[in-house]
Order: C-alpha cells, then structure tokens, then sequence
C-alpha cells in the first residue's frame, strides 16, 4: 500500500486525531496508539481500524523516556493535546526533533499552537462557530446548526491533519527533513470554506441565512418527505436539470415562476413538498433514478450499504465482527487502501511486541513493567 512501511505513534485522544490515525493506517502506515494505562483512559477509539496498542505512563519519567525512544524510530508522531502538555511532559518539539530529526511531529488541536485560545478546552461547535462557517449553517429563521461533528473534528481537523502528514511525508524523501504540523480545526474548517469566500460578491449569499441557493433557500436544492415517511434529496441547480426534475414531478415549466425568482421560492417548496408527499421514497426513485433531475434517496445507515449504487462500488465494507463501515476513500487504482478486518485493539494488547519492535530488550520491557510504565493487556478469551 502507498503508505506501507511508514511507522505512525498517535497518542490517544478524541475524535479527530484517531480518524488521522486511522486513515493513515487504512493506507499501509503502521500505527501505534499509545494510550493511557486502562484504568485512566478516557473515551474509547471507534476509529481504531488497523491500529495496535501500547499502554504507557507519560506521567512517569520512564514513560516519557520510551516514549522519546519511540520517536526515535518513528516516522509521524500525532499529538492530540492542548497547546503546552507535550512540553510539560518534555516532549516538546525542540526535544524530539533533536532525537529524530526526520520526524513529523503533527499537533492536532482545536485553535492551534498559538493565539488567545490556544490553552483552551473545546469541541468541534466551538471551532465551527470560531471558523465563521458555523454563522453560515442552518435554516431560516433557526440558530445556526453544527451537521454533528464531522467538518471541525473530522473534516477540518483529521482529515486536514492527514494530509498535512502526507505533504510532510513527501517533502522529507526530498529534504530529509522532518517539521511540526500545526494542524488547528478552526483553521482547517475555515480552510474548506474557501469556496464560500470566494463567493461572497457572487450573488449566492446575497439573502441571510437559509435564504440562499444552496444553504436551503431554494426549492430546488433541498430534502422532502415522502408518504411513507423517508426523503428524497434534490440538488437541480442547472436549467437543464431543473427541467427534467419539473418533469418528474408532473408539473409543467410554463405554469411556474422562473427558477431563479426568489421571491417564489417559498410557495415553490411548499409545492414541491405537497407533490413529494404523495409518493414513497421507492417510487420517486423509480421516477427519477436514470435521469439527470439530481434528485436521490436521503438513504439511512441502515439501507446505505445495500443500496444497489453503493453495493455495486462496494462502498461500505463489513469487519470480522460483522460491523460495517465506509471503505477508505479515495481508491487508487494501482495501490488501493487495504482497510484491517480485525476488531479494534484493546489497551495495552500490543505493548510488548511493539516494544521489541522498537529496539527495547525483554530486560528493558520488564523494567519498565515493574516500574508501572507500561501495560500488558492480552485479548480476554472468547468464552
Ligand atoms: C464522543 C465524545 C467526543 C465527540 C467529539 C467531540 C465533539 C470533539 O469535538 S473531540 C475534539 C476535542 N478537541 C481536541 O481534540 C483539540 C485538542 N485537544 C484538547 O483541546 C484537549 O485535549 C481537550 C479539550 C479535548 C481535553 O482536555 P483535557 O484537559 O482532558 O486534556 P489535555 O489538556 O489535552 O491534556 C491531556 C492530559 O492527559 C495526559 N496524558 C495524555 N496521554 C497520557 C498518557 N499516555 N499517560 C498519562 N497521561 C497522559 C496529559 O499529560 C495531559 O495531562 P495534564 O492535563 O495534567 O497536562 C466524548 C467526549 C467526552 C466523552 C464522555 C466523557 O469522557 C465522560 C464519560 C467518560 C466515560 O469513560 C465514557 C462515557 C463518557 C460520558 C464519555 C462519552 C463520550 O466518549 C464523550 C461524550
């Protein structure tokens, strides 16, 4: 795989660093998640996909010590923390770039290294909303909505993060050089807003908030409900394709206002959603599936990975446990990601094996066990 052989420390954290992490595995990258030990570790790994475990103490100074030993053989390290606790630790940049040069130190915070909030808690709303994108998310007349957690954590942040490392990756086969990645989920989210900026003098934002084409103003860029209960997604934007969606929905272009009259754009909706409501989701798609009225099913969890585009693609894979999840994304054609089918690891499951790996001798590992550093935790028997 494309990543194959590149060796990835990630300490354990929330949300957006295990999705860099595991990204970078899905790819071929070895990744170690070094976690706390068990009795002090906080939110599980759900994207733990192709990881192993290592269980250290970075409070204790022996933990420290293996961990730089690590970095020395690393080739990333992502670090998931405020801007300060790795230098509290003695694991500040200056002291790992010392011991391994060629290391990519990745930070993966919420506001970045620097500024006003950098010492602050957050999550992926409070990024959002410091991005200004979050100002252009929501319906007319609503508070502003957060889609979950997916563009500061996921979007902005480990997918952001992950390209970074990559960039990075690229540039040391040129230099041989390492660098700190200062990856700030404000930054990355805003980063991906730049279309919405470029816009501004467009016309597109011209109304306020969800009055817009594509921020659900528009009748024909919006979900409606169907008679039993599910919706369908409708993005016609061009003439041409607005067209055949008139088509589909019975009703004649000549007897409605131009498609670009705002003004009618509300008794347009209200329209469109008296006639969608007439159907169910299976018969809109009869109607609409092979034409290109932009119109498709809004398909739930359970029905993504069967439906019959995704299936063909085989888009959603299923592990050993029989969970299904996205396969990565994107496909290269020569060396595609190879996505792990095994369950997630537990904590510590890999410390010794890893550590062995790393250059530490049997002796060495059982010091830092009886010095409490590390933990061994083997996988509980399937009873
Ligand atoms: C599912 C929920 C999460 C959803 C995602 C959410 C919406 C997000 O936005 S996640 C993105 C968060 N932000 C960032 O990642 C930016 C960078 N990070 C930070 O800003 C901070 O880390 C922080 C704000 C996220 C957390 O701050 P905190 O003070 O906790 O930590 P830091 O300051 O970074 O310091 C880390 C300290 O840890 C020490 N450390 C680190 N590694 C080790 C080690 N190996 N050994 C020893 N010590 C280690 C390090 O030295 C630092 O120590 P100091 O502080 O002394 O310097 C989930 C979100 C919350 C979950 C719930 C919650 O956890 C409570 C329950 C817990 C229970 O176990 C499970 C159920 C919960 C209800 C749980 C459920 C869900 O998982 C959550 C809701």
């Amino acid at each position: 795989m494309a990543l194959s052989g590149v060796r990835v420390l990630e300490l354990a954290g929330l949300a957006p660093a295990p999705l860099c992490g595991m990204i970078l595995a899905d790819f071929g990258a070895q990744v170690v998640r070094v976690d706390r030990l068990s009795q002090s570790a906080p939110a599980p790994d759900v994207q733990a996909r192709g990881k192993r475990s290592l269980a250290l103490d970075l409070k204790r100074p022996q933990g420290t010590a293996a961990l730089k030993r690590l970095c020395g053989g690393a080739d990333v390290l992502i670090e998931p923390f405020r801007h300060g606790v790795m230098e509290k630790l003695g694991l500040g940049p200056e002291v790992l770039l010392q011991e391994n040069p060629r290391l990519i130190y990745a930070r993966l915070t919420g506001f970045g290294q620097t500024g006003k909030y950098a010492k602050s808690a957050g999550h992926d709303i409070n990024y959002l909303a410091l991005s200004g994108v979050l100002s252009k998310l929501g319906r007319k007349n609503e508070n502003p909505y957060a889609p979950v957690n997916l563009l500061a954590d996921f979007a902005g942040g480990g997918v952001v993060c992950a390209m970074g490392v990559v960039i990075a990756l690229f540039e040391r086969a040129r230099s041989g050089k390492g660098q700190v990645i200062d990856a700030s989920m404000v930054e990355g989210v805003a980063y991906l807003s730049s279309f919405l900026w470029k816009s501004q003098n467009s016309g597109l934002w011209s109304q306020p908030r969800g009055e817009n084409l594509l921020d659900s103003g528009a009748p024909f860029y919006e979900t409606y409900r169907t008679s039993d209960g599910k919706f369908m997604a409708v993005g016609a934007l061009e003439p041409q394709f607005y067209n055949q969606l008139i088509k589909g929905l019975g009703l004649n272009l000549d007897e409605l206002p131009a498609q670009m009259s705002f003004s009618n754009w509300p008794e347009m909706k209200k329209k469109f959603a008296s006639i969608f409501a007439q159907k169910t989701q299976a018969e809109w798609c009869s109607i609409f599936d092979s034409t290109d009225a932009c119109v498709t099913p809004v398909l739930s969890f359970d029905d993504v990975a069967s439906h019959q585009h995704n299936k063909e693609r085989s888009s959603f894979i299923q592990n050993d446990q029989g969970e299904i999840s996205p396969r990565p994304a994107p496909v290269l054609s020569r060396t595609p990601a190879v996505p792990s089918c095994k369950r997630d690891p537990f904590i510590g499951e890999h410390t010794e094996e890893i550590l062995l790996e790393y250059g530490f001798t049997k002796q060495e590992i059982a010091k830092l066990y009886s010095d409490k550093a590390i933990e061994f935790k083997k996988p509980k028997a399937n009873l």
